[in-house]
C-alpha cells in the first residue's frame, strides 16, 4: 500500500536486529513515530538506544529487519542516501569541529533538501550561538557545542531529528535550556527521535517513551501514562 502522510506513521521501525561482530545489540526492536511526534528512547547504559539510531542511520550495517521511512526500506541504504531523504542523527559525542568556528561549523554541512532553517531563524533559536559566533569548537562550553551540534543539522532541511543524549553532562539550567529548544523544534513541525537517560528532561519534552532494556523494547507509555506511573519506568532504569 502506498504511503498515506495523514494515517501511517513517519518511521516504522520492525523486527530491528543489529550486531556488532558476533555480539547481537538488538534484538528485533519494533516502534514507530509519527509526524511531528517527539518520541524518546529511555533505558539504561548499554540498554541499545545509540545502536537503534546508528542503525537507522546506516551507521550500524550489520543489521536486518525493517526501517521504514515515509513508506520507504531504508534498509540496504547507505548513510548519504538515508540523510538525503531528510533524515539528520546528532551524535552523542556531538562531533563538531573543534578548529573552527562556530560559524563555520554551522555552515560547512551540506544542503541536503530545501526548507532548511535560514541563519536568522537559527540564531534567534540558539541566541548563545549568535554571541559565540566567531568562537571556535574548543572555546566553547558543553552546553554551547551541544546547542551548536543540534544548530549545524537544521540548516540541511531535514525534518526527521536523531537526537543522541543532548543532556549529558551538562549542568540543570543548561538542561532547561536545551529543552526549551528541543520543544521550539517542535512546534515548528520537526518530527524527533531522542535518545536520553534523565527522565526529568525526557518528560519536559516528550509525546510518548520507548523502554529499551538489554536490546529489545520492553515497554511504550504516553508521557501522560509516565507521569502518573513514574515508578514503573525509573524501575528499568534503576534510579
Ligand atoms: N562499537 C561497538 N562495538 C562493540 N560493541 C558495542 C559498540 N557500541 C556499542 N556496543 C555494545 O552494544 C550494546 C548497546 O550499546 P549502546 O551504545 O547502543 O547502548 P545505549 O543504550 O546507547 O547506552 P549508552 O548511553 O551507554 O551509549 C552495549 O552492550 C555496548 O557495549
Amino acid at each position: 500500500m502506498p504511503f498515506d502522510a495523514r494515517t501511517d506513521p513517519l518511521l516504522k521501525v520492525e523486527n530491528l536486529r543489529a550486531w556488532y561482530g558476533d555480539s547481537q545489540a538488538l534484538h528485533d526492536v519494533s516502534f514507530d513515530v509519527a509526524q511531528g511526534e517527539l518520541v524518546t528512547l529511555i533505558g539504561r547504559n548499554g540498554a541499545g538506544k545509540s545502536t537503534t539510531l546508528r542503525s537507522i542511520m546506516g551507521i550500524v550495517r550489520n543489521r536486518k529487519g525493517s526501517i521504514l521511512f515515509e513508506g520507504q526500506e531504508l534498509m540496504g541504504k547507505r548513510t548519504y542516501q538515508i540523510a538525503r531523504k531528510g533524515i539528520a542523527w546528532c551524535p552523542e559525542e556531538r562531533g563538531i569541529f573543534a578548529d573552527l568556528s562556530v560559524r563555520e561549523n554551522l555552515t560547512l554541512p551540506p544542503i541536503l533538501k530545501p526548507g532548511g532553517m535560514s541563519d536568522a531563524t537559527l540564531l534567534e533559536t540558539f541566541p548563545n550561538l549568535k554571541a559565540r559566533a566567531t568562537s571556535r569548537g574548543t572555546q566553547l562550553s558543553g552546553g554551547e557545542q551541544q546547542m551548536l551540534a543540534i544548530a549545524r543539522i537544521l540548516r540541511n532541511g531535514c525534518r526527521f531529528l536523531l537526537l543522541d543524549e543532548p543532556s549529558e553532562g551538562l549542568a540543570p539550567v543548561v538542561v532547561k535550556e536545551i529543552g526549551r529548544q528541543i520543544r521550539l523544534l517542535k512546534e515548528q513541525g520537526y518530527t524527533i527521535l531522542l535518545v536520553e537517560q534523565n527522565l526529568n528532561f525526557a518528560r519536559s519534552v516528550a509525546d510518548r517513551h520507548v523502554v529499551i532494556e538489554n536490546g529489545a523494547v520492553v515497554d511504550t507509555l504516553t508521557n501522560d501514562e509516565l507521569a502518573v506511573d513514574l515508578d514503573r519506568v525509573k524501575t528499568y532504569l534503576g534510579v
